[in-house]
């Protein structure tokens, strides 16, 4: 598996894949000037719930299977990514990154497509994190945020939470990566039951009265402003005790509104891990420029939990609300 990133910020008047906002704009204006500059400024798309498909079998079509063990956690099941570059042109794809980003090999399209296609680092760390500190998730709301592949979100479903979101940029993610991802962990794997018919140590970790069954799951895509909009306007306004997301701040941007989800969308007590590269080349975030927003917002406590030195530098840290005067 390659861990190489290609951030590919958009160039002057070259054709790309664009968002429906971006559309829009480029309808009203009269010349390819525009339309230009419109591309390049404009990074919002609309939020939008996806229900999974009655009928997913065509979702599975020619794919192959992959399952990632770390630990002690239950085994995680996702699509192999080299199915996008084989059925790209076979597959519901409105916002046509499949078809871009197989023909220019790229990981990254600032505004377009945020990258969602394929499993990036950090996520590892957050899962090997995830199985150190031993979380059950019992009963708990999880969101993960910018999800991809979504699988720490998967990690929570098959661990027993009690309601999880997924969210990502790009509506085609959602539809092609995510959702097929959750579908194929909805069944237990044999493997987790121990000798004799017992229930193992690891199945036992699972809330037997939490059927691994996908209603316990929502899925969203859009920009962050959007998405917060759309989980605000649902009363009562659900909020969320895990915000997991990882390779998340590699744009400065996008800080204010990222910020403002785990402030608006996080539970009084609850807690954010946030996995990411000490330092994006070519767009310039990383970790320290977001823990220097974070300060100066001054509305939650960073904590450092791991430190990951061997290639390029990661690191997973967490997000607490900090707490009044009174409450200490
Ligand atoms: C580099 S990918 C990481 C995917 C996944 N978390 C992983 O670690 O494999 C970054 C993700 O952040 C999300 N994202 C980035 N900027 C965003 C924005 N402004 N609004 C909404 N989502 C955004 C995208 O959905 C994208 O999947």
């Amino acid at each position: 598996m390659s861990f190489s990133f290609n951030f590919d910020v958009q160039s002057q008047g070259e054709e790309c894949p664009k968002s429906d906002i971006q559309k829009k704009e480029e309808e009203a204006k009269p010349d390819n000037t525009a339309k230009t500059e419109t591309i390049c400024v404009l990074k919002t798309k609309q939020a939008l719930e996806h229900k999974p498909p009655v009928d997913s079998e065509s979702l599975f079509e020619n794919s192959v299977t992959e399952t990632l063990t770390v630990g002690s956690l239950p085994p995680l099941h996702y699509l192999n990514e080299c199915v996008f570059e084989r059925t790209a042109g076979e597959r519901e794809d409105d916002e046509q990154i499949l078809s871009w980003t197989k023909d220019r090999n790229t990981d990254l399209i600032s505004g377009v497509y945020e990258g969602g296609l394929k499993i990036w680092e950090c996520t590892y760390d957050l899962l090997e994190h995830m199985d150190d500190e031993g979380e059950t998730f019992l009963g708990k709301s999880v969101l993960d945020l910018g999800c991809g592949a979504g699988l720490l979100g998967i990690l929570a479903f098959r661990r027993g939470a009690r309601r999880i979101d997924f969210q990502d940029y790009n509506s085609t993610v959602i539809e092609q990566l995510t959702v097929p991802n959750v579908l194929l962990n909805c069944e237990e794997d044999s493997d987790e039951e121990g000798k004799n018919g017992n229930p193992s140590p690891k199945k036992r970790t699972l809330d037997e009265t939490q059927p691994l069954s996908i209603t316990r799951c929502n899925f969203f895509s859009g920009d962050w402003s959007s998405f917060l909009s759309l989980i605000l306007s649902k009363e009562p306004v659900h909020k969320y005790d895990i915000i997991f997301t990882s390779e998340t701040i590699y744009n400065t941007e996008y800080y204010p509104s990222l910020h403002n989800v785990f402030q608006k969308l996080l539970a009084d007590d609850g807690i954010v891990y946030l996995a990411s590269k000490s330092h994006y080349f070519g767009v310039g975030g990383g970790l320290h420029l977001f823990q220097t927003f974070v300060e100066q917002k001054d509305v939650f406590q960073m904590k450092c939990l791991k430190d990951i030195e061997q290639g390029l530098k990661r690191h997973v840290v967490s997000l607490k609300f900090k707490k009044t005067k009174s409450e200490t």
